[in-house]
């Protein structure tokens, strides 16, 4: 049996070693561990900036399709651009995403790329706001991760302060007036990172797998709040104790926006069991790898044909 999702009011996070911070902490371990799936409250995104990134999300699908095929993720590589209609299926047995999607990658654009920008004008500062702000609140997640997992609650601070982080706005647009609703809008999968903080505009499709049961509908949440799952790498770093979960999206019957941001370590981050997810005298269930390996991993799987 699982338990629902909760819904968790995350502000004790932002004063680490406090009594509320060590609660929330273990509050967030407890979904970490059983379904895999929490939302947040309190997270600290304006609901402004929040509104904002949507708009700025509307006006570039309502771009022509040449425009927006100016940045493709084809054209432009690692992870950032455009993904076109119907370009990508994330559960092959069911055919190809009813959705469009656009990615930029966190960037020093030093080590890694510089992301490219739609030609909106004033359209980059205020989608960076909102990237850096999903991301400040991804962050404080990983202290009370750390803190539910007996580790210092800057554990993960060195690990993530270079991340490689994706901020992916998605449509999914409405069927094409007097048809069914075909197809999946997103195939079913697991997300391969840390943790997703994903929001929505409302509009129902979502699902998730809980282990041992069955599909279940996301609940609808509050205005401005996030919808959190754990990803595979934070799995095996916890050595299968925080679980990430399947999800995907039904075709929805009218159009939805939703906005994903993935948080997955610095290339560099060890990927170790953390040693109070390891049961005395057992050894770890997983070899240490650098995230970026592991990532690139299972990227290679997705993308491996025939
Ligand atoms: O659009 C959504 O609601 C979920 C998208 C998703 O699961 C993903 O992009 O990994
Ligand atoms: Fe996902």
């Amino acid at each position: 049996m699982h338990t629902a999702i909760p819904i968790i009011d995350i502000s004790p996070l932002a004063a680490r070693g406090t009594a509320q911070h060590a609660r929330v902490a273990a509050e967030v371990g407890a979904a970490c561990r059983d379904v895999g799936f929490f939302a947040i409250t309190g997270h600290g995104v304006a609901p402004e900036l929040l509104a904002d990134a949507f708009a700025a999300s509307r006006e570039f699908f309502a771009l022509d399709t040449v425009t927006k095929q100016s940045i493709a993720i084809g054209k432009l590589g690692h992870n950032r651009g455009y993904v076109d209609f119907g370009a990508e299926a994330l559960d092959e047995k069911r055919g190809a995403d009813q959705k469009e999607a656009l990615n930029f990658i966190w960037t020093d654009e030093l080590t890694r790329p510089p992301n490219a920008w739609p030609p909106i004008e004033g359209w980059r500062p205020r989608v960076q706001a909102y990237f850096d702000a999903a991301l400040a609140a991804a962050r404080m997640l990983h202290a009370a991760f750390a803190a539910d997992l007996g580790l210092p609650p800057s554990f993960f601070d060195d690990k993530i302060d270079q991340p490689m982080a994706t901020l992916r706005f998605l449509h999914y647009p409405a069927p094409a007036a007097g048809t069914a609703a075909e197809g999946i809008g997103a195939g079913a999968h697991t997300d391969y990172g840390n943790v997703t903080l994903l929001a929505t505009d409302g509009v129902a499709g979502l699902q998730v797998r809980p282990r041992n049961g069955d599909w279940i509908d996301a609940p609808a949440l509050p205005a401005g709040a996030f919808l959190c799952n754990i990803g595979d790498c934070l799995m095996r770093w916890t050595n299968d104790v925080y679980v990430s979960t399947p999800h995907r999206v039904l075709r929805p019957t009218r159009e939805r926006y939703s906005i994903a941001l993935f948080l997955d370590p610095n290339p560099d981050a060890l990927v170790s069991a953390i040693p109070s997810c390891v049961p005395a005298g057992e050894a770890p269930r997983y070899e240490p790898v650098t995230a970026q390996a592991y990532l690139q991993s299972r990227f290679d799987a997705t993308y491996k044909k025939g």
